[in-house]
């Protein structure tokens, strides 16, 4: 039987994202600068919306209780009462304006911010290198562009302004329960504290609770994309009772931690029903005390009431920024982790322009490694005059990817120096260089679009008749014409309609129309089947001429006809020279190229 333990591994979704972090002054002064933009717009007109509510808000209570009772219903003075009527109506509709205004302008500061965030991460992490995504998943990033910009909507829709609007209430609030009547205010004043464990204590632990519901919740998903993904997979192993029971697993986890959200949100609104209750006993029994005593009229009594029903909503929001504060500074770390992050091959200021290049490449004593406990390439040196095709050959995991990595800059060098026509790659604009070096590699990535958008990938102006002619000119146009809108079929992301042999053709017009000066063919017709193969054979006479080529390639027969074949072993270079000379040395080369022709005579 399988140990329990070895299954947690097979699937292993860490629940590392920290949901709070305390509160961090600089971190909040950051992210409040993203509010910059529209100090001298937006948040203006929310001040003033703010304010002109919470005037009309406060000033009520005191028309209708102090006003209204006292002078024109005590003194039944009802012409009065008619006009402290309509001025009533008058607040209201005034409220009613400025509250939908408010609402209006702080849900659009909100947004605006939000959109200016994400467009800012992600445009930063599109010019990271690919050292940065070597060590992250693609959901992780994704998780924090889509989830973690958005928990820091709220922040800033109704964080600050109505932070602001809440403040201003309770202290006027306060203010006009002390002028009205001390005693009075203190003793309604004692229902606060119930109030705020209600609105911190008890809400943050059912926040806790459905957030708890909405990780396992998370977990659930990515099980069952990574289930529904790769079922072939599990059918074909016959994993399928496997896969239930840590479903199974999860899906209880999941409803255990929404069973005990739900019992704690439960007690919420009896609480809040309490505190209002606590309040209410108390004004009723000290307020009409005091009547009795003449310490204060009717109208006072009354605006208690209504003020009484003000606390709450404030009190409980500045309970809840807070606690949105805390997601905050969680989400905006990992945000500003990444804005922090830069870009391991940075690009030099006032690089040297490689619009005329020659395309020369030296490798002269390069050394690399991906990580420091081993070195992929140990000190390689090698010179392609401009215009010649070279071919890299040599075992699986042998360096040849890492040689094309190189060439493109999508690393840095450990030691030594990747060269351009003389020039280090380092000191060349990089968008410069990587326009001048196409590469095709065996997975090619279809985005969703057309077939016709897709070739045109690496040349954005060409027009439809250029397209069709680099379709043409590799081969790719027989499969095109036969797909059921031609150039114009969809292809959904990652191209699932077409077989990977199609693919690698797509990416080889991709690369013919982008007309780069140097080209790496990598493994890339490795899933062509030979009949293809003949025809592109051709065709790559006519993509390799005038340009420096790579091609790496495991099926030999495809670089027998390269100008040099450098073949590596771990790293180093083992032999170089054509392919003639190369079989005259007998040496790895020749015992590569004899493995292949045995296999293939076993076959046939
Ligand atoms: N992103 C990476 N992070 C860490 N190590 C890596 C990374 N990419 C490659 N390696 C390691 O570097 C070494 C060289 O890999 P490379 O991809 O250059 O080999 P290759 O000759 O192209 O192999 P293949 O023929 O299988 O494509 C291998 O040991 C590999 O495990």
């Amino acid at each position: 039987m399988m140990k329990s333990g070895t299954k947690k591994e097979r699937f292993f979704y860490p629940e590392d994202r920290v949901i709070e972090k305390p509160f961090n002054w600089k971190q909040l002064l950051r992210l409040l600068n993203y509010l910059r933009p529209y100090l001298k717009t937006l948040i203006p007109k929310a001040i003033v919306a703010m304010a002109v509510s919470t005037a009309v808000r406060l000033i009520i209570p005191i028309i209708i209780g102090v006003y209204a009772f006292d002078r024109a219903i005590s003194g039944k003075n009802y012409s009065l009462l008619y006009w402290l009527v309509a001025l009533t109506a008058l607040l209201y509709g005034l409220s009613f304006v400025s509250n939908w205004y408010r609402i209006r302008t702080t849900n659009q500061l909100g947004q605006f911010v939000i959109h200016d965030l994400r467009e800012r991460l992600f445009n930063h992490i599109q010019y990271l290198s690919h050292r940065f995504f070597d060590s992250r998943s693609a959901g992780s990033i994704l998780v924090r562009v889509i989830n973690d910009v958005n928990s820091m909507q709220d922040l800033f829709t109704n964080g600050v302004i109505n932070t602001l609007m809440d403040v201003v209430t309770l202290i006027g609030i306060f203010v006009i329960l002390f002028v009205l009547s001390p005693p009075l205010a203190v003793a309604v004043l004692l229902v606060i504290p119930l109030i705020f464990f209600i609105s911190t204590k008890l809400r943050r632990s059912i926040r806790r609770s459905w957030q708890k519901v909405r990780m396992k919740m998370s977990k659930l998903n990515s099980h069952l994309n990574e289930s529904i993904q790769g079922i072939r997979v599990t059918q074909s192993f016959t994993q399928e009772r496997e896969n239930r029971a840590y479903f199974n697993g999860v899906n209880t986890e999941n409803f255990l931690a929404w069973q005990e959200a739900s019992k704690k949100n439960a007690m919420f609104r009896p609480f809040v029903d309490l505190s209002n209750a606590v309040g209410s006993a108390i004004l009723i029994w000290f307020g009409v005390f005091l009547i009795h005593r003449n310490s204060i009229e009717m109208g006072t009594f009354v605006s208690f009431s209504f003020y009484l029903g003000m606390f709450w909503g404030p009190i409980s929001r500045l309970g809840q920024v807070y606690n949105q504060l805390l997601v905050a500074m969680a989400s905006s770390e990992r945000i500003f982790e990444f804005l922090d992050e830069q870009p391991s091959v940075p690009n030099k200021k006032n690089g040297v322009s490689m619009k005329n290049i020659r395309g020369t490449i030296d490798f002269d004593g390069v050394e690399f490694s991906y990580d420091a406990s081993r070195k992929a390439l140990k000190g390689i040196t090698f010179h392609i005059p401009a215009g010649e095709t070279w071919a890299l050959v040599g075992h699986t995991g042998s360096g040849k990817t890492t040689i094309a990595n190189l060439i493109s800059r999508f690393y840095d060098v450990t030691a030594g120096h990747v060269c351009f026509d003389g020039v280090d790659v380092r000191n060349i604009d990089l968008r410069e260089l990587r326009a001048s070096v196409g590469t095709v590699i065996q997975e090619t990535y279809v985005f969703s679009g057309t077939i016709m958008d897709n070739i045109r990938f690496g040349k954005p102006d060409a027009s439809d008749g250029e397209v069709i002619q680099a379709a043409k000119a590799i081969g790719a146009d027989a499969f095109i014409q036969r797909l059921p809108d031609g150039y114009l079929t969809e292809v959904e992301e990652r191209g699932n309609i077409l077989s990977v042999g199609e693919r690698q053709l797509l990416s080889f017009a991709r690369a013919l129309l982008s007309n780069p000066k140097i080209l790496i063919l990598d493994e890339a017709t490795a899933s062509i089947d030979t009949e293809t193969e003949a025809v592109i054979q051709t065709a790559l006479k006519q993509l390799l001429e005038g340009r420096t080529s790579i091609i790496i390639a495991h099926r030999l027969s495809t670089i027998r006809d390269s100008d040099q074949i450098v073949v590596l072993n771990e790293g180093d270079i083992m032999e170089k020279g054509n392919h003639q000379e190369l079989m005259n040395l007998k040496g790895r080369y020749f015992d590569l190229v004899l493995s292949q022709y045995n296999a293939l005579d076993g076959v046939s």
